[in-house]
């Protein structure tokens, strides 16, 4: 089209306008109106029924005409024949654009472990610090006896209740019975003939008199046995010497130095020195005995590695099974905190499969360090592990697990910081690690609990579960056997705690996703509180609608606290509104009375006021507008973070009301802060985006390649994104917004921030892109939408003030010429010029120097010229220019309106 002529201006603007807007989009449609009302719509409105027929009637609008408009969808049971009938969606990847459960939940879990597959790797790396760190125990090896040679030892094995000899005929000790075959210490004496007939002994002491009983031990191992038998309950000692001088006078004394080793009895050292000495007087006659000591006997010790955690301090095990409760919260608030979550809603991601993935995902992360756990305290021989049934502890752990993943999605909610949400979860579970065994006792034990109190306590699932590993490790302390199940089902402490943590699993659970729809958040539709009372929410979930916070359906609200006034709206405006509401009209993008207001306390801004647009394929429409006016706002409806106030729009045929999913399937999206995961690289995100369009194998990695090419990160596609920088981040952002091919493309101030090089490729890219689908964006350089946009709007605290190519809004709302001056000083300057050209308006002033808008026609510009140039010195102007006004004088002018 070619620029239009001076003339033009006096014509009716609504038909100029008409004539310039819309010609492509007329030349489209001639060939699909003839068929297009034939095709059923299962998930469009017809556009009338968008907002309220009274505003409709004031533009103009023929209702008879477009009331019964079967709007064209690719929802429709005949989406092949509308594939076919509509050239203005014919793009090649529109089949693509289905929402398929399974690539979603492919893309979902394929990023997941790009992004965690570590965390494992560093819960081993914790356990095997904390097992290093504990030292190590000396253990007596009592199945490994060092084996003393038999002479070394008198076997006397004695009754535990024997200290004590008397005299009596009837109780004799056969001494010489322990030592057959001339074996053993009776043999020294024996064979050196030197000792006396077993004398009889009255008394020992003040003890009472007991028998000493004697056995014969054929070989070393019968000793050995008896020596170092373990948790020995025959109460039987065994005393064996080890002499060091030895002096036997014939018929005399024995003189004797000797060390006395006893077995590992219960009994006194002082005892078994009575016992010594009796027996030493019993066989010798003689007291001329010096004992130097009584020692158990010598045993085999090594160093054993302790349990890291032993039952008393089973604590640990709750601690080594919460550590990644951190990470749960803190992956989720971080997507949540970094917009990633709305970045994949906007692709198209369902929050169902979003979440079902996050429960899958994090379950098997904390399976993977539960097996390892396993693994590992088998191979230390954890008694915990190594003395319980192993289903005891599985099914624990499983319920745990599930649980406490439910648990930690339930505390996201609150959090809105992945710092915060990280160090409280932190504190949580170190609190209730320490903290359990007390609360358990204080209250779960404890029979004068109350009810409340009992079940609030119960409530923290790491409660339950330290209460249930204290349940196993009281099972295997000291030399207890440990857990089965027979045990479990004997006391109703175990299954109930089972019972408990499952019931947790699902009430956090349920708990969680409720707060998710009704806890306001930055971002995204909100439920009421109460929304199940709402017959407006069961309605409109059998008719797929959504509701607003304020519990209005979003369809059917037609703004009524719009401040739009149709007879004030300006004529390209209100041509707009009547084209887009045209049966005709098949545009990529329809805005259709968009209206949102955010209410934040008492005050109510309305942010987007009654917007009505058609973008058409191949057509880069730009949306200018100062800060505030509402053009993110426009965007992040459109791309669904927002739900509309009122009002709706169709995106490739998808109404954002009804069939948001399937609108955003169609959506491409660069938001105008780079939402993306700081670890995952530039071609990871891609891939994932990819994905998220139902892209894959060969195609995606091709489509990745070009994509990355064309936005000249293919050198840094392997870098994670935290080293990019800004410009490298915003053509990131913009290749994701593109792949998939989309329908409709927004681009939210898509330069913002990045230098001349950078911008030049966004451009570039930008340009390539316009033929194939429809593109808004948004923009504060004046340069860039002259170059990109077909079609320029201007808003202003969300109204829309004009419209049309940025030429004609020049030519229309253009000031015509702008003329800076500069004085040295106070000047009579503005005066002089309102003299000269009546119609000249003051723009703005900084300091000295002023700019005017000098209108098209209000004066010869050589007169002017020539005016300035004489009257230079009178009013003092030192510097001065004069140039043709350009889209940011138009912005301006409409601002001020
Ligand atoms: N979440 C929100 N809650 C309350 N008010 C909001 C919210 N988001 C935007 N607004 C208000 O809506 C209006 C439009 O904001 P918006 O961000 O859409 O403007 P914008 O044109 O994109 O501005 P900029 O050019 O600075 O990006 C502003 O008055 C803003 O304060």
């Amino acid at each position: 089209m070619e620029p239009i002529e001076n003339e033009n201006i006096n014509k009716d603007p609504v038909e100029m306008d008409q004539v310039l807007s819309h010609t492509n989009s007329i030349e489209t449609l001639t060939s699909s109106t003839t068929t297009t009302t034939t095709t059923t719509s299962t998930s469009t409105m017809s556009p009338s029924s968008l907002i309220n027929n009274d505003y409709l009637e004031k533009i103009n609008v023929k209702f008879s005409e477009t009331l019964d408009y079967d709007y064209p969808t690719k929802d429709s049971n005949e989406g092949d024949k509308y594939k076919d009938d509509q050239p203005s969606y014919d793009d090649d990847n529109a089949k693509n654009h289905g929402y398929s459960f399974i690539k979603q939940f492919k893309a979902l879990i394929k990023k997941n472990i790009a992004y965690q597959a570590l965390v494992p790797v560093l819960m081993i790396s914790i356990m095997s610090i904390v097992q290093l760190a504990t030292p190590s125990i000396k253990y007596q090896d009592n199945s490994n006896p060092i084996s003393l040679p038999l002479p070394f030892i008198f076997p006397p094995l004695i009754n535990y209740s024997v200290p004590y000899i008397y005299d009596s005929t009837d109780v004799k000790v056969d001494l010489g019975s322990c030592c057959q075959n001339n074996s053993g210490f009776l043999e020294l004496f024996t064979t050196k003939n030197q000792i006396s007939p077993t004398p009889y002994y009255s008394s020992l002491g003040s003890i009472p008199t007991e028998a000493f009983t004697f056995y014969n031990y054929p070989n070393q191992h019968d000793m050995d046995e008896v020596s170092y038998k373990q948790g020995r309950t025959d109460n039987k000692f065994l005393l064996g010497y080890d002499f060091r001088e030895l002096q036997i006078t014939p018929g005399g004394d024995l003189s004797a130095n000797l060390v006395s080793y006893s077995n590992d009895t219960t009994c006194s050292s002082s005892l078994i020195n009575i016992m010594n000495n009796a027996l030493f007087q019993s066989f010798t006659g003689s007291n001329n005995i010096l004992l130097t000591g009584v020692k158990t006997f010598p045993y085999t010790a090594y160093q054993e590695r302790r349990d890291m955690i032993q039952p008393q301090e089973n604590f640990w095990y709750l601690f080594m099974m919460s550590f990644c409760m951190v990470l749960f919260v803190a992956n989720v608030v971080y997507e949540k905190e970094h917009r990633l979550r709305e970045s994949m809603k906007m692709a198209g991601l369902r929050m169902r499969i979003y979440w079902l993935v996050q429960y899958l995902f994090n379950f098997t992360l904390y399976m993977v360090i539960v097996f390892v756990a396993i693994a590992f305290a088998y191979i230390l021989k954890f008694r915990f592990f190594t003395q319980t049934s192993f289903t005891i502890y599985f099914v624990l752990f499983i319920l745990f697990g599930l649980t406490q993943i439910a648990f930690a999605f339930f505390i996201s909610v609150f959090f809105s910081s992945v710092y915060t949400a990280t160090v409280v979860s932190f504190i949580y579970i170190i609190f209730t690690a320490l903290s359990s065994n007390l609360l358990n006792n204080a209250f779960i034990m404890n029979p004068n609990t109350s009810l409340v109190t009992f079940v609030l306590t119960g409530l923290i699932p790491h409660v339950a579960f330290h209460r249930a590993v204290s349940y196993i490790s009281l099972a295997y302390i000291g030399n207890a056997p440990g857990l089965t199940w027979t045990d479990i089902f004997a006391h109703h402490q175990m299954p109930s705690l089972f019972g408990m943590l499952f019931a947790e699993f699902l009430l956090y659970g349920l708990l969680h996703q409720y707060l998710e729809m009704v806890i306001p958040s930055a971002y995204g539709v909100k439920y009421h509180p109460l929304f199940f009372f709402q017959p407006s929410f069961w309605r409109s979930k059998m008719s797929g609608n959504l509701i607003t916070s304020n519990g209005i359906p979003t369809a059917t609200n037609g703004g009524d606290d719009s401040t739009l006034n149709v007879d004030m709206v300006p004529p390209d405006v209100l041509d707009e509104i009547r084209y887009t509401y045209s049966r005709e009209n098949t545009a990529s993008i329809r805005l259709m009375n968009l209206y949102k207001k955010f209410k934040v306390g008492k005050k109510t801004t309305v942010a987007v006021d009654n917007l009505t647009i058609s973008v058409e394929k191949g057509q880069c429409f730009g949306i200018l507008g100062p800060n505030g006016a509402g053009k993110t706002t426009t965007l992040a409806i459109l791309s669904g973070l927002y739900s509309p106030t009122s009002g709706n729009a169709l995106i490739a045929g998808h109404d954002i009301v009804k069939s948001l999913s399937r609108a955003q399937q169609s959506l491409g999206v660069c938001p105008q802060d780079d939402v993306l995961w700081s670890e995952m690289s530039g071609r990871e995100h891609l891939l994932f985006f990819g994905r998220m369009k139902n892209l894959e194998g060969k195609m995606l990695d091709d489509i990745v390649d070009k994509s990355l090419a064309e936005v000249m990160l293919t050198e840094a596609q392997d870098k994670p994104v935290r080293e990019y920088s800004g410009g490298m981040k915003r053509r990131l952002s913009l290749a994701i917004s593109l792949i998939g091919s989309p329908t409709a493309i927004l681009l939210d101030e898509p330069t913002t921030g990045v230098d001349p090089f950078s911008r030049r490729i966004v451009w570039d890219v930008i340009s390539s892109y316009k033929s194939k689908c429809a593109i808004i964006l948004t923009t504060h350089n004046m340069e860039e939408a002259e170059i990109l946009c077909d079609r320029v709007c201007i808003i202003d605290k969300g109204l829309m003030k004009c419209i049309g190519r940025s030429g004609d809004l020049k030519t229309r709302y253009g000031a015509g010429h702008t003329l800076s001056i500069t004085t040295t000083g106070p000047s009579t300057i503005h005066e002089f010029l309102t003299q000269i050209i009546p119609d000249v308006k003051l723009i703005h002033e900084i300091s000295t120097t002023r700019t005017y808008a000098v209108p098209r026609h209000a004066i010869k510009m050589s007169y002017l010229f020539k005016s300035i140039q004489e009257n230079k010195s009178k009013y003092f102007i030192s510097d001065w220019g004069i140039c043709q006004s350009g889209l940011e004088d138009v912005l301006l002018q409409a601002a001020e309106h």
